[in-house]
Formats: C-alpha cells, structure tokens, sequence
C-alpha cells in the first residue's frame, strides 16, 4: 500500500505555507513520501503517481483507468450542458472524438493554411494601425500579454470558425487596435477567471456575475447566429452537423458545446503564446537563432515581402524550423502543470512495475502530475532554467531523455497522454510557430526596461498552461522594409 494522506489537517500548516501552489505541495509530499501515495480527500482516494518511470503503466490501462466519463461530468458541470455519455445521447462521445480527428492529419494543412492568412492579417491590422501618422515607424509599447491574447484568440477563432457578419477583419477599414472580438474576448476572461472554481464545483449563484457572462458566451454560439457565419472549419462544420441528429440536445446545448470547443482552443494556446515570445525576448541568443533559422527556411526575400503581400508557410516549413519547434517546447515545458486524471472503473491491482502494485478501488482516481517530471532535475540539467535548444540534438529534434540510466518515455506532457491527449496539439505547436515567425518578420521587439521576470500564476495549477502572474510590457517598431514600400 502507498502512504495514505487522510486529509489536509496534518498538512495544514503546509498546505498553507504552499496555499496556491499546489505543484510545490505536491513536490513537498513526493519529498516526504515517495514516488506514489495516496491522499483522501472528501471521502475520495486519489492516488499520485509522481515518476515519470511509471506513467506507462498507468497509460496504457485505458478501459480500468478511464478519462472520458470524468471529463463528461466535469465539461458538462463548467460549461452547462447535459452529460453526453448517457442514453439520453446514443453514441454522441465516441462521434465528437471522431470530429476531433478533423484537427489532425490532412484536415490540418488547411487549418494550418487558414491560421496563416488570418494570423497575417490580425498581426498587419495591429502593427499598421496608425497608418499614416509619422508615429508608425517610431517604437511602440504595449503589454505583451494583451498583445497575444488580442492575435491568437481572434486568430483561432477566425480559423475554426469563420468569420460572422459584421465584423469586417480587413486592416484598410478597420481604426484603432480594436477588434471585433473585443466584447467577447472580454466575456471570456471572465469565465476564466473563474474557470477553476467551477471546475471545483463552487455553485456558479455564488461567482457574482459568471452565470451571466457564460450565458452570454453560450449564446454568441446559438446555431441562429453560427448559421451567418461564413466559412467555418471542417471540423467546425462536422461538429454542428453532428449535433443536429442528436432531437435530444436542446439548441443552446450545442451553443455550450461549441462554447467549450472554444475554451479548449484558445485557453492554453494564449499564456502558452505569451511564454514563447516572452523567452525569446529575454534571451538575445535563442531570439537571434531562431530568427536566424526562420529567414533561413522562407528565404530573404520572401521574409522582406512579408510587407506587400501574405506570405505562405508550408507545413513542411514548419517542420524544418527545428530550433522555433524546441524554443515553443520549452516554453511549454517550464509553463504547464496540466494534471492527468483517471477514474478506476473496477477494483484492481495497478502494477506499475514488476515490484510494486497498487489495489485502487472502483472510483478512486489516479493522478499523473507532470510538471514535477518537467522540473526533474535528473531529467532536465537546470530545469528552471530556459534553454532554448534543449530539444534539439544533433541539427534534428531530441526525442531521448533519461532519469538516471533509464529512458523516459513521457518526458514532454503538456499535451496530456493516452486516452486524454489534447487532439488539437499539432495545430496548437503550428499555430505558436507562425505567431512568432510572423511577429518577429514583421517588427523588431525588445521587452520594455525595468521590468521584474515574468513569474507563473499558480492559481490554475492542474488545469493546463499557467499565465503570468505579472504585467510584462515590450516595445515594438516595424521593420524597415514596411517603410522602403
Ligand atoms: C498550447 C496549447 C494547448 C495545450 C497545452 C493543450 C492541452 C490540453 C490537455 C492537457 C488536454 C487534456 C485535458 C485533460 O487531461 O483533462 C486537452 C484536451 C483538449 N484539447 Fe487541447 N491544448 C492546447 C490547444 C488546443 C487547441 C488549439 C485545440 C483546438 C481545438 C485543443 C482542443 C482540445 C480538445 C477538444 C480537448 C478535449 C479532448 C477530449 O475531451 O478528449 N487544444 N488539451
């Protein structure tokens, strides 16, 4: 049997000294007790397994260990809409994680072409908005954080979703850095802002205004309204289609579906956004290579052209951009503290190697905490340490990590693994790398002097990419070229 943690009391001390970071009081405790114990907590069991050595065996019991029931029940509470793994839905989950295939594979050289055109144009629209005031060439400040939550959520959705009447996206009409996704995106914070309570089950009567606003959020996707919406995604379109057979799903239901597609699309990708140009920013060496790489693959004068015309970024560019791909998988790294959950169906006995077995009961839970494989120091030299190349080995990717003298297959789990991998992590890795290759092509950025280090915002510990705690500014002027036109 694992240690047993009956409840925070003993802990209290602790669990206060630690309050929002749960990752430091989970490394206190792997410290005290080893690489498994288990905590009870509110009458459940839940059991962390905190070496990497040992997640494939929890991995692979994908019918005892199982995610998409806990995810129903967790989806269905935060974003209002009825369980889907019921009879109520016949064969509704298996059919949405088909659509999710549409993210991957050949649909994602058109969503990858799609985020291309629409990050160009946002990014073009945002840097030229004082276009003919003398000011457009002069250095500008803004926050970085604001400056990527504007791009990529408008991005994302532009991409998914296509575009909705009335909002005219095209940089010559458009005055001012404001976007027609201002009042939505600002709904959104909102929500998630209060997104961990309500995962918490906090009843939502008690989050001030959050019913509202994610009334608000729910009904922007009323199939009403998404009906206008000009050229939406495959996977979009699929998505809709599918829940028009379902009689039984009301039509705000699909609206919160839709909804929660949203979140899950832009939610991460934004602070995770933020940390990639943040880094790069505070590392001349790692921002002069990876610009250095980038012109290198497009070309000078395709880069230079950026200016005039959209310029186009093949998925097999993309891919050649090897030190880019390790810099936003970096990034990730010292970002995210993603938990993965299973929910044991049937009591058993988990062999995580042949010494050591775990009896876990139908209903207990078992935990994978990745950070505290990405911050293992036996693993990762340094690991608070940015380095922008940790990745790369050999001028090609590094996929071999070892804990000691043993391979680690799960060394690099943003993403999640197994059963709840994130099904739109190649589109997420594509769409950070264009940003920072149109960014930097397009302006030359310096982080605004006198600022503190950006320091992580706990308070979402165990549910994906942590945003800055902090405000971070840059300066930003645009490139020569833009004025040679
Ligand atoms: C840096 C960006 C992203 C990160 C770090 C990330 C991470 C994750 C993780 C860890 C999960 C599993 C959640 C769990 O175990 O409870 C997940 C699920 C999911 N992600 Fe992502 N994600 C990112 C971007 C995206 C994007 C761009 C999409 C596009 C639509 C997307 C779509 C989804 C969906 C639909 C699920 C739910 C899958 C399911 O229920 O089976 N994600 N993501």
């Amino acid at each position: 049997e694992p240690p047993l943690i009956k409840g925070w009391i003993p802990f209290l001390g602790k669990a206060l000294e630690f309050r929002k970071d749960s990752y430091q009081f989970l490394q206190w405790l792997q410290q005290k007790h080893g690489d498994i114990f288990t905590v009870l907590i509110a009458g459940k069991y839940m059991t962390f397994v905190m070496n990497p050595l040992l997640y494939p065996a929890v991995i692979k019991q994908g019918k005892q260990l199982n995610f998409h029931k806990f995810a129903d029940v967790a989806a269905s509470t935060v974003f209002s809409y009825p369980l889907m793994c019921t009879e109520r839905f016949p064969g509704m989950s298996d059919q949405v994680q088909k659509c999710f295939l549409l993210l991957q594979g050949s649909a994602l050289d058109l969503l990858t072409f799609r985020m291309m055109g629409n990050l160009q144009l946002i990014l073009r629209r945002y840097f030229l908005s004082k276009q003919g005031e003398e000011l457009e060439y002069d250095w500008h400040k803004v926050g970085l954080y604001e400056f990527c939550d504007c791009v990529m959520f408008e991005a994302t959705f532009l991409t998914l979703y296509g575009q909705p009447p009335d909002t005219n996206t095209d940089e010559h009409t458009h005055s001012g850095k404001e976007s027609w996704t201002d009042g939505l995106r600002d709904n959104f914070k909102k929500f998630d802002r209060m997104f961990p309570l309500l995962l918490a089950r906090v009843p939502i009567s008690l989050l001030g205004k959050t019913k509202c606003t994610r009334e608000k959020l729910i009904r922007f996707f009323h199939p009403c309204r998404m009906a206008d919406w000009t050229s939406p995604s495959e996977f979009i379109q699929t998505c809709t289609e599918l829940f028009q057979q379902y009689d039984t799903l009301k039509d705000l239901d699909k609206a919160a579906h839709h909804f929660a597609t949203l979140w899950a699309s832009v939610g991460n990708t934004i602070p995770a956004s933020f940390w990639c140009l943040y880094h790069l920013l505070s590392n001349p060496q790692a921002l002069a290579s990876v610009r250095e790489e980038i012109i290198g693959v497009i070309g000078e004068e395709e880069a230079e052209a950026i200016c005039r015309h959209d310029m186009l970024l093949t998925r097999e560019q993309l891919d050649r951009m090897i030190y880019l791909e390790s810099a936003v998988k970096e990034s990730l790294r010292l970002s995210s503290a993603s938990m993965n959950i299973r929910v044991v169906q049937e009591d058993f006995s988990l062999h995580l190697n042949p010494h050591f077995s775990v009896c876990v009961r139908k209903g207990d839970i078992v935990a994978l905490y990745p950070p505290s494989t990405h911050q293992d120091p036996n693993i990762y030299l340094h690991p608070q340490k940015y380095m922008f190349d940790r990745f790369v080995e050999d001028q090609k990717e590094k996929t071999e990590f070892y804990k000691g003298d043993q391979k680690v297959r799960y060394y690099h789990m943003p993403f999640g693994s197994g059963v709840s991998m994130c099904p739109g992590r190649f589109f997420a890795i594509n769409g950070l790398k264009q940003f920072v290759c149109i960014t930097l092509l397009m302006c030359d950025m310096q982080l605004a002097a006198g600022q503190k280090e950006a320091v992580l915002d706990t308070c979402r510990a165990g549910l994906g990419i942590l945003p800055p705690a902090n405000y971070i500014s840059f300066n930003y002027r645009l490139k020569g070229h833009f004025r040679d036109e």
